[in-house]
């Protein structure tokens, strides 16, 4: 039988992002050390994690994940630190298209999981936020998910947490741990990213991790507040908007006791459910 360990020690890095990709990496590689000398066994990066957020420069940074610089960084640090590394996002090229892509290494440095972006970011609020991903890049068809010492971890990325059909097949999937790298920004962030992670960790009884690139100056300014919350839907951290990692030792039994106390996906009335729409 398959030994789960039910303890893990998680890190979010919210970090700092500018415009040169070398000091972007380095910056990443040096945090994620950081991470690892406080223990964290799973750590994440954010959503585009190497370059700035925007879709005037997905096509100037994106690179392919096969040997691409950002993957030889990814690849290196998981295996110096003997950690699972959900790689935030990045952009990839591949076959001529551009895709917001998550990358997950194990410690040994191998590529064990892939995710692109599947809910693309397109959006218009008057006065707000416009912005159009689908301006450049494809959508993803795929979920993804990866084991830690048993334990089942899902991703989705920043636009996907908006979508409770994807984190339901995650769930319907066992999947304990939600990871959403993600630039929420200062018109959606304030009202939405925590309240949206809280009601995917509670409708789903999963951990909730939203790992946030740091607040920038200029150009695309991203919320922050990366958090990690648990299947209670109660946030057990959260960063400010600074370059900080947040930590939290997070017992998955708890997804158990959840599901076994309130037993929503048992009670779901999907006899129903069709014939009333109809
Ligand atoms: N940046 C995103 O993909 C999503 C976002 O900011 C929002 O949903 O709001």
């Amino acid at each position: 039988m398959k030994k789960v360990i039910t303890m893990l020690r998680v890190a979010l890095i919210q970090s700092r992002v500018g415009t040169n990709r070398k000091e972007n990496l380095e910056n990443a590689e040096k945090l994620i050390k950081q991470a690892k000398n406080s223990g964290a066994k799973l750590v994440s990066l954010p959503e585009c994690f190497n370059s700035p957020y925007g879709t005037k420069f997905f096509n100037q940074y994106a690179e392919s994940i096969i040997n691409g610089p950002t993957s030889q960084m990814l690849s290196r640090a998981a295996k110096e630190n003997e950690i699972f590394l959900v790689g935030g996002t990045y952009p990839e090229i591949d076959n001529n298209k551009y895709y917001n892509t998550c990358t997950v290494w194990n410690p040994k440095g191998e590529l064990i999981a892939t995710y692109r972006k599947m809910h693309l970011f397109d959006i218009d609020i008057p006065n707000g936020i416009t912005f159009k991903e689908s301006d450049v890049l494809a959508a993803g068809n795929n979920l993804s998910s990866f084991e830690v010492n048993g334990i089942k971890v899902g991703l989705g990325i920043c636009y996907d947490l908006r979508f409770e059909e994807l984190a339901k097949l995650y769930r319907l999937d066992d999947v304990k741990i939600m990871v959403y790298p993600g630039a929420f920004n200062m018109t959606t962030g304030p009202i939405h990213f925590e309240l949206l992670q809280r009601a995917r960790a509670l409708d789903n009884q999963v951990y909730v991790l939203g790992v946030s690139p740091a607040r920038a100056e200029q150009g695309y300014i991203a919320w922050g507040h990366s958090q990690i919350t648990d299947p209670w839907g109660k946030v057990i951290a959260q960063a400010k908007e600074g370059e900080e990692i947040i930590y939290s030792d997070i017992n998955v039994q708890e997804c158990e006791n959840v599901r076994q106390q309130i037993p929503i996906f048992s009670q779901r009335r999907t006899d129903v459910y069709d014939t009333i729409k109809k």
